[in-house]
């Protein structure tokens, strides 16, 4: 099993890549000589980014700005890509809220679903037919270590990463065999714009220096799995231990543990 073959002609379409995981994902795609298509809303960031790894690695970058929550931004974006040979699909852009849910703003909650779940599949399904036909690709699905587990004041991101991690886990089985691979990045705490974005003031506090990994270091992680294939990805020894309590401590256990963890992140 490997990524698909680069050529120029070719793109790797990676979603949220103006900053954070998204942004390394299409570094280390670079790297490996793929050309790509950047997703995200700061078109300026996008732009630059593209700049500096098509004159590093001498690939081709697309940009394409696109406020994925939105259904007709979506279709736009589809309607681009349905000219373009895509080999490679990272579903990365998401955020979360943090919050009791009666408290929260029910237009970000909506939102948080449109771009963490609906977005996600949209994009499969218009582009899985597409990599089934050219016998070759490869999907990286960006769920997380909350998408295993109840995690009270963080329920619509809990839930929404539960929809990607099983869409991706289910995809995976589904494709054995037909040369298009798709892999589960499931981590846990990365140094990213994702804490500021999410008002989650209290966890860099909390958190001690070594429980985090640099968006560096999980691309790398999730581009090597991409390549052999894996099912799942979970980088860091963080996010491997929450990988194995979310999955299999009792949820009678875990529910409290993590009502105080997460009640007091904010
Ligand atoms: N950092 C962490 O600890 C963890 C992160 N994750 C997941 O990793 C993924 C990447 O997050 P991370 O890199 O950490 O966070 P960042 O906030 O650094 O990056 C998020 C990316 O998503 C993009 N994005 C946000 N909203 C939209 C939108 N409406 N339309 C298009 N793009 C959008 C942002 O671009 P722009 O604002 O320009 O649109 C940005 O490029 C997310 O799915 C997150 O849930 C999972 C577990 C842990
Ligand atoms: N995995 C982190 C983000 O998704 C978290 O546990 O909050």
């Amino acid at each position: 099993m490997s990524l698909p073959t680069p050529s120029s002609s070719a793109r790797a379409v990676v979603t949220g890549a103006s900053s954070g995981i998204g942004e390394a994902l299409a570094e280390s795609l670079a790297r490996r000589g793929h050309s790509l298509t950047l997703v995200a809303r700061r078109q300026d960031r996008l732009r630059a980014l593209a700049d500096r790894l098509a004159a590093q690695y001498l690939v081709t970058v697309d940009v394409e700005a696109c406020d994925l929550s939105d259904r007709a931004h979506r279709e736009a974006l589809l309607a681009k890509l349905a000219h373009v040979d895509v080999s490679i699909l990272c579903l990365n852009a998401g955020f979360a809220t943090y919050g009791g849910l009666a408290a929260l703003d029910p237009a970000r909650e909506r939102e948080q679903v449109e771009l963490n779940v609906t977005a996600v599949h949209d994009l499969t399904v218009a582009l899985l037919p597409r990599l089934l036909e050219r016998g070759s690709g490869a999907i990286l699905i960006t769920g997380s270590t909350a998408g295993n587990q109840p995690s009270p004041y963080n329920a619509t991101y809990a839930a929404t990463k539960a929809f990607a991690n099983t869409l991706a886990e289910s995809l995976h089985g589904e494709l054995a065999g037909t040369g298009v691979t798709c892999t589960l990045l499931a981590p846990g705490p990365v140094r990213t714009e994702f804490a500021e974005v999410s008002h989650l003031g209290k966890v860099e506090e909390m958190l001690p220096a070594f429980a985090w990994v640099t968006a560096g270091e999980a691309a790398e992680a999730a581009v090597r799995s991409m390549a052999s294939g894996r099912r799942r990805v979970v980088p860091g020894a963080t996010a491997k231990l929450q990988n194995i309590g979310g999955q299999h401590a009792p949820r009678s256990i875990l529910n409290p543990i993590l009502r105080k963890v997460y009640g007091g992140m904010r």
